[in-house]
C-alpha cells in the first residue's frame, strides 16, 4: 500500500493527560481523537478507541520504562503526539526520567470526585520536571451538580496555584469524555472548546533544533528486505535521509536511509519528532534499545557521574529501609537500563524520602550529561530518581 508522506505544515506538539486513577483520562483521550476526527478539518486524525489506547501493542513492546500510549492528532494549527499513561507508577517513572517529555498537560480532574491524591502529586511532579503549561478538564462534568463542579473548579485552581501555577488564569473546561463519545453534542463542543484552550495556551517550545542530533533507541525492528530500523523520539537537532550518525554503544557508524514518523515517510525529523530511522547496512543485533543514534563525535559516553537523587518514600510505592554506599540499583537512563554502583559518601545513608547527593560507577558507558533524568529501580519497581549534576 503506497504511504502517504507525512508534511510538516504545522509545529508538533507532546502533550499528555495526567490525573487521579479513574478520573478519565483515557475515555477523554479517545474522545478527543473521535471529535477531531469527526470535525473533517482535523486533516491527519485517526479515531483511536479507549481500548486500543490502554492496551496499545506497542505499550507492550516498548518495555517497561516507556509504558506510555502514543495517540496522535491534529488541530488546525497544530500536531500533536499524545500520551496517556496507564498507572500512577507509571507516570511518575515516565515524568522523572523525562520520558513523557511534556511540552504541555491537560489535567483531568473528577468534578464527581474533586481533587484526589494523585491530582496533587502530578501537578507536584509536573512543575518539578518543568511543565510549564497546564490546561484543566473537569471531566464527568454530564454526572457532577452544577454547584459542586464551581467548588472543584475553585479548589483546582488554588492547587495549581499552591504549586506555583497561574492557578487564576489556567484554562479550566468542563467537559465529559463519556457523553462525547456517545457523540452528544453539547459535549463534543466541550471537547473542542478543550482543545481550542490546549492550543492557545501552551506555547510551541523552543526546540533544540541547532544542537547535534540525538535519538535514544526505544525500539529495534527488522523490515524484510530493507534492513534494520531504530525508533524514539528525537531528543535534539534535526536529522535527514542521507545523515551519517553514529551508535556510539556498538562501535558503528552508518548512514540514515529512511526516515518515518506514524508510518508515513518524511524527509526531515526534528527535535520532539517521534520516529523510526532506516539504518544502512546495520545488522539487527548490532544496536539495541538503551543505545543512542547521535550525529558522529557528538556524544562520549561515560560510566561515572554524580547525582541528585530523591529516594522515593515507602507511600510511593519506594523501598521501605534506607540504602548506604555499595548500593547496587538500575539506572534507567534516557531508554538504558544499566546496573550501578552507589556512593554516598560523607552521606553515607539515604532514607526513603531523602534527596541526596551520590557518586555513581555504571556497568557500562552510556552519553551522559548534566541536568540528564534518570530513574533508579530495583526488583521491577521505580525506588528513586534523579538528575545527573556531573559526569567523570
Ligand atoms: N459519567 C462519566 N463517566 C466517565 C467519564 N469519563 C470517564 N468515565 C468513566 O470513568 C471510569 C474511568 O475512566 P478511564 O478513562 O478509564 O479513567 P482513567 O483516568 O484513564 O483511569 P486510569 O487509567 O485507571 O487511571 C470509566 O468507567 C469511564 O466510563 C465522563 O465524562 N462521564
Ligand atoms: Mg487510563
Amino acid at each position: 500500500m503506497p504511504k502517504t508522506a507525512y508534511v510538516r505544515t504545522k509545529p508538533h506538539l507532546n502533550i499528555g493527560t495526567m490525573g487521579h486513577v479513574d478520573h478519565g483520562k483515557t475515555t477523554l483521550t479517545a474522545a478527543i481523537t473521535k471529535v477531531l476526527a469527526e470535525r473533517g478539518t482535523g486533516g491527519g486524525t485517526r479515531y483511536v478507541p479507549f481500548d486500543r489506547i490502554d492496551r496499545a501493542p506497542e505499550e507492550a513492546a516498548r518495555g517497561i520504562t516507556i509504558n506510555i500510549a502514543h495517540v496522535e492528532y491534529e488541530t488546525d494549527t497544530r500536531h500533536y503526539a499524545h500520551v496517556d499513561m496507564p498507572g500512577h507508577a507509571d507516570y511518575i517513572k515516565n515524568m522523572v526520567t523525562g520520558a513523557a517529555q511534556l511540552d504541555g498537560a491537560i489535567l483531568v480532574v473528577s468534578a464527581v470526585d474533586g481533587i484526589m491524591p494523585q491530582t496533587a502529586e502530578h501537578v507536584l511532579l509536573a512543575r518539578q520536571v518543568g511543565v510549564d503549561h497546564i490546561v484543566v478538564a473537569l471531566n464527568k462534568a454530564d454526572a457532577g451538580d452544577e454547584e459542586l463542579t464551581d467548588l472543584v473548579e475553585l479548589e483546582v485552581r488554588e492547587l495549581l496555584t499552591a504549586q506555583g501555577y497561574p492557578g487564576d488564569s489556567v484554562p479550566v473546561v468542563r467537559v465529559s469524555g463519556l457523553k462525547a463519545l456517545d457523540g452528544d453534542p453539547r459535549w463534543t463542543a466541550a471537547v473542542e472548546a478543550l482543545l481550542d484552550a490546549v492550543d492557545t495556551y501552551v506555547p510551541v517550545p523552543e526546540r533544540y533544533l541547532d544542537a547535534p542530533f540525538l535519538l535514544p533507541v526505544e525500539n529495534v525492528l527488522t523490515i524484510t528486505g530493507r534492513g534494520t530500523v531504530v525508533t524514539g523520539a528525537v531528543e535534539r537537532g534535526t536529522i535527514r535521509v542521507g545523515d551519517r550518525v553514529e551508535v556510539p554503544g556498538a562501535g558503528l557508524e552508518t548512514v540514515v536511509t529512511g526516515l518515518e514518523t506514524f508510518g508515513k515517510p518524511m524527509q526531515e525529523a526534528q527535535a520532539g519528532d517521534n520516529v523510526a530511522l532506516l539504518l544502512r547496512g546495520v545488522p539487527r543485533d548490532a544496536v539495541r534499545r538503551g543505545h543512542v543514534v547521535a550525529a558522529p563525535g557528538s556524544v562520549a559516553p561515560s560510566r561515572r557521574f554524580s547525582a541528585r537523587v530523591y529516594v522515593l518514600s515507602s507511600r510511593e510505592g519506594g523501598r521501605t529501609t534506607p540504602v548506604s554506599t555499595g548500593y547496587r540499583p538500575q539506572f534507567y537512563i534516557r531508554t538504558a537500563d544499566v546496573v550501578g554502583d552507589v556512593d554516598l559518601g560523607a552521606t553515607a545513608v539515604a532514607r526513603p524520602g531523602d534527596t541526596v547527593t551520590m557518586t555513581v560507577e555504571l556497568g557500562r558507558a552510556v552519553p551522559l550529561e548534566p541536568g540528564l533524568g534518570f530513574a533508579v529501580r530495583e526488583g521491577g519497581r521505580t525506588v528513586g530518581a534523579g538528575t545527573v549534576t556531573s559526569v567523570g
